[in-house]
């Protein structure tokens, strides 16, 4: 028995539509699921009545939406050792990125439907569990601008980088106390920090290049003391993963990370807010069971 957890508002509003294929798939291949259309949040809180009353072997639980819609569902689903996996129909779809995506749905789900397992660390922050990366400063009012954006369904992952350039107009940088692992580091002018489990956030941005979810580490990327300009002219590198190895950004990875600012900077965890500095993020070795 699969769980699919459809989230009837990510993406270009076509997950409706994904969802009819997939379940006329399903059909055609008796194979036996549960489905939970959600239009909030909060709907998601249901997974766990359905879980509870599901008397068969759970095989997976599958999301159809983006990174938010990834988020909630994997925060209902730790301490369990049900499955994840994302048909990913939302915006930025940047989990499902870094999995590498069959593009014909059909292949997707068999692949899902077949799949091995295998598990992953998380990133926590206050209780809460993220997937792929935790944005700071810059990006957190990236993340913000971008789903404020009345034309997000149109734009797709574009509206990230139409966001960029938005913010990139007015924002201010800060300074900045990191603390590794019980190591202070102090840094002045602070653009950005990404504290990432996968490389990818954006819709494509290869942020944190050689992150990965099994090391029990988070990588940290770290963009500060370069003006307006050259922050411009070091953005295009993001998308191949280049702007590692300029000037004025610097990677470290740790297990703990604290970080303090002298303006309170928003967070975003998977493109969607979740708080403010100051903040404390770990890592959870092994925290969830995901189909590969
Ligand atoms: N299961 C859900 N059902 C309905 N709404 C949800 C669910 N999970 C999250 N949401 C809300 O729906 C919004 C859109 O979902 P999601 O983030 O998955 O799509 P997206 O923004 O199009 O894609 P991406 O995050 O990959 O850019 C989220 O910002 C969140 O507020």
């Amino acid at each position: 028995m699969f769980i699919f957890v459809v989230n009837k508002n990510s993406g270009k509003g076509n997950t409706l539509k994904v969802w009819d294929e997939v379940q006329l798939y399903l059909q055609s291949k008796k194979i036996d699921y549960q489905v939970l259309v959600t239009g909030s949040k909060e709907d998601v809180l249901q997974l766990r009545t359905l879980i509870k009353n599901v008397h068969t072997k759970i095989s997976g639980v599958i999301a159809l939406g983006g990174d938010g819609t990834s988020q909630e569902v994997i925060n209902q689903l730790v301490g369990t050792e049900y499955p994840f996996s994302v048909i990913p129909t939302g915006s930025g779809n940047d989990f499902a990125r870094a999995r590498g995506v069959d593009r014909n749905l059909r292949r997707e789900v068999e692949r899902i439907i077949g799949g091995r397992q295998e598990k992953i660390d998380l990133m926590k922050v206050n209780n809460r569990y993220c997937l792929t990366v935790i944005g700071l400063g810059f990006d957190g009012m990236v993340a913000q601008v971008t789903n404020q954006m009345r034309f997000k369904k149109w734009f797709g992952s574009l509206s990230y980088i139409l966001s960029v350039f938005k913010v990139l107009r007015t924002y201010k940088p800060s300074s900045v106390r990191l603390t590794i692992d019980g190591e202070y580091i102090h840094y002045d002018k602070v653009w950005l920090i990404a504290i990432a489990n996968y490389p990818y956030y954006g819709g494509g941005m290869k942020i944190c290049p050689y992150a990965t979810s099994q090391d029990g580490l988070v990588d940290i990327c770290i963009v500060h003391g370069l003006s307006r300009w050259k922050l411009l002219l070091l953005f295009p590198s993001v998308f191949k993963g280049g702007h590692v190895k300029q000037k004025g950004v610097n990677m470290i990875q740790g297990r703990e990370i604290i970080v303090n600012s002298d303006k309170q900077l928003i967070i975003h965890g998977d493109g969607e807010i979740i708080g403010s500095t100051p903040i404390t993020i770990t890592i959870e070795k092994n925290a969830l069971n995901i189909i590969s």
